[in-house]
């Protein structure tokens, strides 16, 4: 049986768990529970804390796991990424009061807090900065008002907790970071790939769309020019021969502009509509 981790709690566990559902897998009814065999996929899941995964899949006692690359990198486990999951995506960042730190290099001698220590002293060691690093659980936000750090370094989605805590973001980026799916570097075989693929084809029923539409023969390479498609669009006759319909593969995020630009290409009769499950 295949074994893969997955999130109990925090930021990725409810989007992890929905994929996982989303791609066929069962999935945990008691919230609480530590561990769920799906037999007819010969995948059993283990529920366990996002910072642990990389520690468990590296380790080998695991096979694959679901966790972000900022806690993979963290915890200097040989687990390896195997595929970015497009979700739970943040960048790291350093922070500090207003006006106090411009560049890299002024955290030298000083005190820097932050829960990714193993990410952060790495980073800092590679640019050749010598910072003491205070090591905290949380909140880490809070560590320069109460007085046990001068800057932070940690995890930035909306940016809405360092504005509440007065703090401004400096220096280089130190990761941008999404959930990921790891893997132990010895594991491979049928399970994994399956896994893998069916994650990819959830992926892509939620990025894209499909778009049906009607066209002139005479228009056609203008309009399949605007919606190419993964590998290429399907054009099929329609009984008018001087018209076409053509199927093809959008961005979701892209959905309202191609349709402006197929309608004012001369495309008529244009039909969205969503990807219930894919493999590509
Ligand atoms: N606000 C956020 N937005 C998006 N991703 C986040 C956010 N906070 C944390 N993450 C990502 O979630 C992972 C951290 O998981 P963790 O379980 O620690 O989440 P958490 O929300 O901090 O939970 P907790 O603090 O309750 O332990 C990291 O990969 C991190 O990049
Ligand atoms: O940029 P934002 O959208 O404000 O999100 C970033 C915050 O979210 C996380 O905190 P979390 O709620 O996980 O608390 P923690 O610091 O105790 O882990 C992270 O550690 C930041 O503090
Ligand atoms: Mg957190």
């Amino acid at each position: 049986m295949l074994k893969v981790a997955v999130p109990n709690k925090g930021s990725l566990s409810d989007t992890a768990s929905e994929m996982l559902s989303e791609a066929g897998y069962v999935g945990r009814r008691d919230p609480r529970a530590l561990n769920v065999r799906d037999e007819r996929n010969g995948v059993e899941f283990f529920y366990l804390r996002p910072r642990d995964i990389a520690t468990y899949v590296g380790s080998g006692a695991l096979d694959v796991g679901i966790t972000g690359r900022d806690l993979l990198l963290d915890s200097q486990s040989p687990a390896v990424e195997i595929a970015s999951l497009d979700f739970g995506g943040s960048t790291f960042r350093f922070a500090g009061a207003p006006g106090r730190f411009t560049e890299l290099s002024d955290l030298n001698g000083v005190r820097v807090a932050t829960s990714y220590a193993g990410l952060v002293g790495a980073f800092l060691e590679r640019n050749g900065v010598d910072a003491e690093l205070v090591s905290l659980d949380g909140a880490v936000e809070s560590a320069i008002r109460l007085g046990v750090a001068d800057a932070v370094a940690d995890v930035v989605s909306t940016g809405s907790t360092l504005r509440a805590q007065g703090l401004e973001i400096f220096g280089p980026v130190i990761l941008d970071s999404t959930a990921v799916l790891i893997s132990s570097s010895t594991a491979e075989g049928d399970g994994v790939a399956t896994l893998q693929r069916r994650l990819q084809g959830v992926l892509v029923a939620r990025q894209f769309v499909l778009i049906d539409y009607d066209v002139p023969v005479r228009l056609l390479e203008a309009a399949t020019k605007v919606t190419p498609g993964i590998e290429s669009p399907t054009v099929s006759p329609l009984q008018d021969p001087e018209w076409v319909a053509v199927r093809s593969m959008v961005r979701r995020k892209d959905t309202n502009h191609v349709m402006d630009e197929l309608y004012a290409v001369g495309a008529r009769a244009i039909l969205v509509s969503t990807i219930h499950a894919a493999r590509i």
